[in-house]
């Protein structure tokens, strides 16, 4: 029998939070400085502020390969940094995370690559992962471990902690068993999350998906009925444990969000970023991460035919795309934005006129106050994912617009398309479909955008990131049911 540890030193945790980014990141200024900066993605807005509210540790990697630096505390927060060598970086983030999971769990839109260097890397760093959070954790704990970056983590947690209540996240789609089944260590990835109490996905057929790999692929007896949202958990007996499997959307601060979105300052910068744009009558926006799973290239080339087909006018339209830089030393991301820059200046060099360009583009990352300033002035707001866990940034969009203003175009094959129905779905893989949707949503009756608008923000405000750990957190049993 295993004895349940005795808290070892005062600062061990009784949360604990486990991803693979820092809600900060270390980064070196030219002149040889060091400076945190917030970390990109919708894992890390999502969770920052709920962990923040709970004064928890976080055990994730500072962003930068070969930097050690000791547990600190960043505003009530205690930060726990795990250090990555430049081979790591390489071979366990961007190789085996995001060279290999990123595309076979994104429906394979990119070759996925299946290289053992990578595999071996990724289980040394889930290690790694795994020992820093069991010291980390006080006895009886709750972990909760995230993301793609670290499935091996749950099992090996478990076996250097028994004591400890662990659940774990997946923010990416879960994949169709079909493709799973070419992940050559696919079974010791099933085992790995095995280790959790609980394993949450975005979606009921993510649940599903897993509940069939662990009958498959290593034998385990689990649950065949229907997984609901927030609510009918599979089941599987694991030894003396049993593990649930649910289904939890993640989503957004959307009544702070909606408050800032209110601010006079808000209102004031969306007014003069349409002047500033040149008040065309309609501003498109995309905000992505520049990532091949996002659609950019989809929107452009859609905009393109609109244009060229005289179907939109250049004068009328202004298309603003933020790119937030990501993952630029992986082949797919490098050659995908070759492809992107290539299209805006097509675009631009044949519609554009002296002073007025028709795309915006900014490779950039802007603050919440300045992207709620963007969503402000945005009439159409472009969301075009071939595949997507949730998308956060929708959420966003809906919340800031308490105007019951703009219009919401959205992927089918974005996680937060099951929520908002309201919105202009389209299949972006259907062009013709997006070339539609996009005129529809620009032509929209005012009436009928505020009845669609009003329908999506009931939905992001009462689901709002909150209730999203809460229910997790609920089923994991780490949190009292209200
Ligand atoms: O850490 P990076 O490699 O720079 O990538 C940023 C994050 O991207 C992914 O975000 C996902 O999580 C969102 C919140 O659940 C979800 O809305 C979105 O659909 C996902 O793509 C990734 O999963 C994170 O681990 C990264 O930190
Ligand atoms: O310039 C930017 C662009 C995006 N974001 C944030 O990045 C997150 C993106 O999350 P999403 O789920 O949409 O996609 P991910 O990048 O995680 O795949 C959202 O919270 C955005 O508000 C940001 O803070 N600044």
């Amino acid at each position: 029998m295993t004895e349940t540890p005795t808290k070892e030193n005062s600062n061990q945790a009784d949360f604990v939070v486990v991803a693979n980014r820092l809600p900060v990141d270390l980064e070196r200024t030219t002149d040889g400085q060091r400076r945190w900066t917030a970390s990109p993605g919708g894992l890390v807005s999502a969770l920052e502020p709920f962990l923040r509210s709970r004064k928890g540790a976080w055990v994730g990697w500072p962003g930068v390969p070969d930097v050690d630096v000791d547990e600190f505390d960043d505003d009530g927060l205690v930060l726990h940094p795990v250090s990555l060598s430049a081979d790591e970086v390489r071979d366990y983030y961007e190789g085996f995370s995001n060279a290999t999971l990123w595309p076979l769990y994104h429906d394979v839109v990119e070759r996925p690559v299946f290289d053992r260097a990578w595999w071996n890397s990724y289980v040394k760093v889930n290690q790694r992962f795994a020992q820093a959070s069991a010291e980390v954790a006080a006895p009886g704990a709750t972990v909760w471990i995230q993301d793609y970056q670290l499935q091996l983590v749950p099992a090996m947690l478990r076996e250097l902690r028994p004591d400890l209540r662990i659940g774990f996240f997946l923010h990416i789609p879960f994949p169709p068993v079909e493709l799973f089944m070419q992940m050559p260590w696919r079974a010791a990835i099933i085992r790995g999350l095995t280790g959790a109490d609980l394993v949450g996905f975005h979606r009921p057929g993510g649940a599903q998906n897993f509940l069939w790999l662990c009958r498959q692929l290593i034998g385990l007896e689990s649950t065949r009925g229907a997984v609901g949202v927030r609510s009918r958990p599979g089941t599987m007996q694991v030894g003396d444990r049993t593990v649930r499997v649910g289904a939890f959307p993640i989503s957004i601060d959307a009544a702070g969000l909606d408050q800032l979105s209110r601010t006079k300052g808000v209102q004031e910068r969306a007014a003069q970023l349409r002047r500033d744009l040149g008040n065309p009558k309609t501003v498109l926006l995309g905000v992505d991460r520049l990532d091949y799973t996002k659609g950019i290239d989809l929107r452009l080339q859609a905009l393109h035919e609109l244009l060229h087909e005289g179907r939109l006018q250049p004068d009328d339209v202004t298309f603003v795309q933020l790119a937030t830089p990501s993952r630029e030393r992986v082949e797919h991301y490098q050659r995908m934005r070759g492809e992107i820059e290539q299209m805006v200046g097509r675009i631009n060099g044949e519609f554009s006129r002296v002073g007025h360009p028709v795309v915006h583009y900014l490779h950039q990352s802007v603050d919440r106050t300045e992207l709620a300033a963007f969503f402000t002035a945005a009439d159409v707001m472009v969301v075009t994912p071939l595949r997507d866990g949730m998308n956060l940034v929708c959420k966003e969009y809906v919340a800031t617009r308490h105007d019951l203003g703009g219009a919401l175009v959205l992927s089918e094959f974005a996680g937060a398309a099951a929520e908002l129905s309201s919105a202009f779905l389209v299949n972006p893989h259907d062009l013709d479909g997006v070339k539609d949707a996009l005129v529809a949503a620009i032509t929209l009756d005012p009436a009928e955008g505020r009845r669609r608008m009003r329908a999506m923000r009931r939905q992001v405000l009462t689901h709002d990131v909150d209730r999203w750990a809460r229910s997790f957190l609920q089923a994991l049993g780490a949190e009292a049911v209200d």
